[in-house]
């Protein structure tokens, strides 16, 4: 970053989204440490510079490598890109390791099971003090690895360290629009996760393109219905980290939240990759009730994947429900 004394980036979580984001802060000259929890992976990354789940890319020499907490400690920002149910107990590991103002850049996308909290809301609760902020968008890390060009929205409360940190990682193939709506910005993927399953199934039950476009503007409607209860601001919920993603992972099977719906409806068995949708569908209805907003697509994801609900009936449900006039509030 400009005006700190260190550059040092630290990358918190070796998947798919952390190394891509570590590539990218690298690639704007910073130096990075990236954090795996598996010792001998950590070091087949480094020996290779090839990432499993990333074809094509050759990792920065910029990268370092690492399976020890300790070498995060002197950076100067850090990015959490571990899975979004796993994100406290990390931090709390990470607890008198990290610089105590270093900005914790929240890359997971989900609502914790436990509590219903966001992802900054689990970062404020475990380290009140810490700067947050959150980098989200239609970002599929495997396109971004490749160099093919995205956009994406960095948020922070603090305007200007949301400029300062979406510095860090806008480059050649990657363009960060600063946002201080840090609320706005989480709930957005973690809506859009739960969404991009019933288009998956809306798509595998062969329900057509007319259903999936309703289930794209009807949810964004669930999704700005409780972002505006939660205090988050519309224009975010239409921008890159809320619309772009929905369309993003509601048309693309690289989305593996897509892929999760569309297998479900085909009676296959899910590939067993990470789904953040279905683990965070049921603390997101827990969270609308208590702002009382009404997500009828949301509630028929988690009846189909929570309560093993038949999908034709659910959907006939859906349809069945009273009309009503078009408007995000009703
Ligand atoms: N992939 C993408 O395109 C994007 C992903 N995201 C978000 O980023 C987050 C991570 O996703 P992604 O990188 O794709 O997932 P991956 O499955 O590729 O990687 C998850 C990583 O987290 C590690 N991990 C899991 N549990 C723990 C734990 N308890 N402690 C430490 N590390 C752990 C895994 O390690 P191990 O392999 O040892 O299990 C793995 O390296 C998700 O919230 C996702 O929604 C956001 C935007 C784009
Ligand atoms: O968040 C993502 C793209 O922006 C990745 O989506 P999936 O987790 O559904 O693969």
């Amino acid at each position: 970053m400009e005006n700190r004394d260190e550059r040092l980036i630290g990358v918190v979580g070796a998947g798919a989204w952390g190394a891509a984001l570590a590539q990218c802060a690298a690639q704007a000259d910073h130096p990075v440490v990236l954090w795996g929890r598996d010792p001998a992976r950590m070091a087949a990354i480094a020996e290779s510079r090839r990432h499993p789940r990333l074809e094509g890319m050759r990792l920065d020499r910029r990268v370092e490598c690492v399976a020890d907490m300790a070498a995060l400690a002197p950076a100067a920002a850090v990015v959490l890109a571990v899975p979004a149910q796993t994100l406290r107990p990390v931090l709390a590991a990470l607890a008198g390791v990290l610089r105590p103002d270093a900005p914790a850049v929240i890359a997971a996308k989900g609502i914790e099971r436990e509590s219903a909290m966001t992802m900054p809301e689990v970062v404020s609760d475990l380290d009140p003090r810490r700067p947050v902020a959150v980098l989200s968008g239609p970002t599929f890390a495997g396109e971004l690895a490749r160099g093919l060009p995205a956009a994406a929205t960095l948020a922070c409360r603090d305007i200007a360290l949301a400029e300062e940190l979406a510095a860090v990682f806008h480059g050649v193939n990657l363009r960060l629009y600063a946002s201080d709506d840090v609320t706005g910005a989480a709930l957005g993927g973690a809506v859009k996760n739960v969404l991009a399953i019933a288009a998956g199934a809306v798509i595998g039950a062969g329900l057509g393109s007319n259903a999936r476009a309703g289930v794209i503007a009807r949810g964004l409607a669930e999704m700005t219905r409780l972002g505006e209860a939660m205090g988050a601001r519309t224009d975010t919920l239409a921008g890159l980290s809320g619309l772009g993603d929905l369309v993003l992972s509601c048309t693309d099977s690289q989305s593996r939240n897509f892929s999760f719906g569309h297998a479900l409806a085909r009676g296959e068995t899910p590939d067993g990759q990470l789904v953040e949708g279905a683990l965070t569908v049921g603390p997101l209805l827990a969270r609308a009730a208590r702002h009382g907003a009404d997500m009828p697509i949301a509630e028929a994801v988690d009846a189909v994947v929570n309560q093993g609900a038949p999908l034709d009936r659910v959907i006939a449900r859906l349809l069945a429900r009273p009309g009503r006039r078009e408007s995000t509030s009703g």
